[in-house]
């Protein structure tokens, strides 16, 4: 298949620039279409931007290349994210659609989100007309909703022991998205260990490790007070005592892993990339927040927008799919080949890494009109099913994100309120708004996004 020229033993290795993965996609994408071909090491890499080859990518495989970050601090891929494709993940897919994201629970939820999104808004009420740094408090906004829900407690922000989960969360995401000598060949992993790299993976591991099993500790202590909602630590002790065979501590561990990994950054990044898309246009702004407050009308003062009235709000449903099309939070997407013969007449070889990159698939010109351009209104009719596999933010298949609904609950109910309440502006002195994003596993804005908020009221 075509793609850049290889050097022998490192492959593409060192074209490979690590600080900005998509500037390096893009351009595989721009010189060689919808599926360029590269070495990493003795790994066999196919990379592909094009909707239609990504459908065809992700319903016929479903499995995760290995990396060794990603092993250790899962377990062994004993959760669901990292876990390779097998009996267990199956397994524990099921489980926790069954038990943790579905409907049901996903209302029983309901009480945390609400409480932490009018905590933001308290906070923002209380410093009206101030810059406030709206990436600082959407990422606490989204981890404060991740403890209450996985283990049903919430910490103030400055408090010691959350500054530091969140800082262990930060350094997890890099160590997975490292790049390992082992993973490419076996008889440079002295490397790793050279670099020190693999010492950084166990303390965070242990560090980790020693938290999660405090958290379980006291869930099981008898002085643990019997609450009336159950959080994901009380639902996975349950299912442990029905079925003690299949569930392990070390389950349990690493699919709270994946929920602080998988269930917090994400939903930051995609309220904060949405307000940047909408102040980048200034009339969708506009229109977003005129059909916001008629769609709910009039409230006293301090009084929130609550779920139950987030139905009526189909045109803000519209904008954040436009910002997830345009800005996928988690951009690209990984899989193993699983033996399933040929991409575009190319043949896939045996041991085949995929990067989907979902953030070209958002603008493939095959199925968006103007896709660098922002506009909701072409969500506005159809229906959900009809953008599977033409947009990627929660990639696709039998690997697809199981969190969507709780994520896409959170990011409305945040952009509601703040759209609601106040009107937004750069603060004068500012740089225009840019679109830069960091490298990980999460894309988030490189510059903060800082904004002034003016309480809206129903004259102006
Ligand atoms: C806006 C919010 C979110 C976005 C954009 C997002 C995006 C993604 C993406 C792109 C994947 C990879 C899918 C693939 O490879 O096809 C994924 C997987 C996953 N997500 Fe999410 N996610 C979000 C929220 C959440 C939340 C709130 C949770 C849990 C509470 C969660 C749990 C997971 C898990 C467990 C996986 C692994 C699935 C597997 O490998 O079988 N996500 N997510």
């Amino acid at each position: 298949a075509p793609g850049p020229r290889e050097v022998p033993l490192l492959g593409n290795l060192l074209q490979f620039d690590k600080s900005k993965p998509l500037v390096y996609l893009q351009h595989l994408h721009d010189k060689y279409g919808g599926v360029a071909y590269l070495r990493h090491g003795s790994t066999p890499v196919m990379v592909v931007s094009s909707a239609r080859l990504a459908k065809q990518v992700l319903k016929t495989n479903d499995n995760r290349p290995p990396v060794l970050g990603q092993q250790k601090l899962s377990y062994d891929g004993a959760d669901i994210a990292f876990s390779r494709y097998d009996s267990h993940w199956k397994e524990m897919r099921r489980l926790c659609a069954v038990h943790l994201f579905s409907p049901k629970q996903l209302v029983s939820f309901r009480p945390v989100r609400e409480a932490q999104v009018g905590r933001m808004m308290s906070k923002l009420r209380s410093r009206v007309n101030q810059p406030a740094n709206l990436s600082d408090m959407a990422m606490s906004l989204a981890s404060n909703i991740i403890c209450g829900v996985a283990f049903g407690k919430t910490y103030g922000d400055d408090e010691y022991k959350k500054k530091k989960l969140d800082k262990l969360v930060l350094e997890a995401q890099a160590l997975m998205v490292s790049f390992y000598f082992s993973d490419q060949l076996k008889v440079l992993s002295w490397l790793d260990k050279l670099s020190g790299l693999l010492n950084r993976v166990d303390k965070n591991f242990k560090e980790l490790d020693s938290f999660y099993q405090n958290l379980i500790d006291d869930h099981l202590s008898p002085s643990c007070k019997k609450k009336n909602s159950q959080d994901i630590i009380d639902l996975m002790i349950e299912l442990k005592r029905e079925k003690p065979d299949a569930i392990t501590w070390e389950h349990v561990k690493g699919l709270l892993m994946n929920l602080f990994v998988a269930g917090t950054d994400t939903v930051a990044a995609a309220v904060v990339w949405t307000m940047t898309g909408l102040m980048l246009r200034p009339d969708v702004m506009r229109k977003t927040q005129e059909h916001v407050r008629e769609a709910v009308g009039w409230k006293k003062q301090g009084a929130m927008i609550e779920e139950d009235e987030l139905t009526k709000l189909t045109y803000l449903k519209a904008v954040v799919m436009e910002g997830l099309r345009l800005y996928p939070p988690a951009p690209l997407l990984y899989r193993a080949e699983q033996g399933v013969g040929e991409i575009e007449g190319w043949e896939v070889e045996k041991g085949t890494k995929f990067i989907i990159n979902g953030w070209a698939v958002g603008r493939d010109p095959e199925v968006w009109k103007d896709p660098e351009d922002f506009v909701p209104e072409r969500f506005l009719n159809g229906s959900d099913r009809e953008w599977e596999f033409k947009m990627l933010p929660f990639g696709g298949g039998r690997r697809g994100c199981p969190g969507m609904g709780m994520g896409m609950l959170a990011i409305h109910l945040a952009l509601a309120n703040l759209l609601y309440c106040f009107d937004w502006a750069l603060p004068s002195s500012a740089p225009p708004i840019d679109t830069d994003a960091l490298p990980g596993l999460t894309m988030h804005k490189k510059n903060p996004l800082v904004l002034i908020p003016t309480p809206y009221t129903s004259s102006t």
